[in-house]
């Protein structure tokens, strides 16, 4: 198709050049006269013109789409999967989590996660930290059923995840990624992904609170502004901040935030830290973490490995354990590297 496109467009643009040659050659030998040209001119603008229009929004469409989809991948369709017919919907959520003796692999080949047991009371905030590859993602993932587990059990409010229709399992999760997602649009119709029925003020207070409406509002056509491609260039902050806005906006009660390791300026990080704090407020939240300062505060903090976990406790109580967590902490802050992680 995207071959399609630009072949027409390569036409079109051969054409006028063939109508304006043949447009100034008779007018020039006298042939035609200005009437003439003028009705050339009509041809051009009325009849090539909006083909080129319309296969340039063929063009736009089809990125807007190929975007939107990897993005849907992420949230809506990853894998298909029918729901059984026992399951009922989430609802009235209070958000207790627990996984028991959970074990998955994505192949064969080798276990990603091997009986893995943990628990998260409603409103908590449980962090996952460790080396790279530990699985800290992968554990994510398997809450809002991105993948079928091995083995073991995963609950919410004591209700298996088996037993929930995937929709309203995922209407009660939000997630702020590594990756995040913009589609061609404008930066309303991006905050408005996940509640397409939501009121202006609620779209700006939203926006207030992932401190980025001041910046909306600098734009010149505010949130009506395009982003991607064709539109205004977003640093990874800004992107950052509207993808937060989005899941204030849509307000579940169960958060997941997987940390960004790609370096933002030390400004950016301090202002998404401060709403992401503001955005785990009474909601159960399970951070993955690569920043061990935006943790200390958690009620509970799991050491992932290949191994499995590891350690688990509060901040204060795994210093004084002075084992892997002590040899990450002080690596990060005090400069030197673990031996052993
Ligand atoms: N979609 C996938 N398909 C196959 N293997 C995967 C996939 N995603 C992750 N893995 C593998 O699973 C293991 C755990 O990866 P995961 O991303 O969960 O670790 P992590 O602890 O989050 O790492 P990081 O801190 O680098 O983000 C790694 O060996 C990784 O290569």
């Amino acid at each position: 198709m995207a071959e399609f496109v630009s072949g027409v467009n390569l036409f079109t643009d051969i054409l006028n050049l063939i109508v304006l040659g043949a447009g100034g050659y008779f007018v020039s030998t006298g042939e035609i006269g200005m009437p003439d040209l003028v009705a050339y001119l009509l041809y051009i603008v009325y009849f090539i013109q909006p083909i080129k229009k319309l296969t340039n929004f063929i063009e736009q469409y089809q990125a807007g789409m190929a975007g939107f989809e990897r993005f849907v991948e992420i949230m809506d369709i990853k894998p298909e999967r029918e729901d059984s017919k026992y399951a009922k919907d989430l609802e009235n959520v209070s958000g207790d989590i627990a996984f028991k003796n959970v074990s998955f692999n994505y192949s064969d080949k080798e276990k990603v996660l091997s009986n893995i047991s943990l628990k998260i009371k409603s409103g908590e905030t449980l962090a996952l930290v460790g080396p790279s590859g530990g699985g800290k993602t992968t554990l994510c993932h398997l809450l809002p059923h991105f993948y079928e587990i091995n083995h073991g059990d995963i609950t919410i409010d004591h209700k298996n995840l088996n037993d929930i229709t995937l929709k309203s399992l995922r209407q009660n999760i939000g997630m702020v990624q590594q990756d995040i997602f913009l589609f061609s649009g404008t930066i309303r119709d991006n905050i408005l992904y996940c509640k397409g029925d939501a009121k202006e003020e609620d779209i700006i207070a939203a926006a207030k609170s992932a401190n980025i409406h001041d910046f909306i509002m600098s734009l010149p056509n505010q949130y009506d502004t395009y982003v991607g491609e064709r539109g205004v260039k977003l640093s990874g902050g800004q992107k950052q901040r509207i993808s937060i806005a989005r899941v204030f906006l849509k307000n579940p009660p169960i958060l997941i935030l997987d940390e960004a390791t790609s370096a933002l300026d030390n400004e950016s990080e301090a202002i998404i830290q401060a709403s992401l704090e503001k955005l785990s407020k009474g909601r159960t939240t399970i951070v993955v973490a690569h920043r061990l300062s935006t943790i200390k505060n958690a009620d509970n903090i799991v050491v992932l490995t290949p191994k499995g976990i590891e350690e688990e406790g509060t901040h204060d109580t795994l210093m004084k354990n002075n084992h892997i967590y002590t040899k990450l902490y002080n690596a990060q802050f005090k400069g030197y590297m673990p031996d052993t992680v």
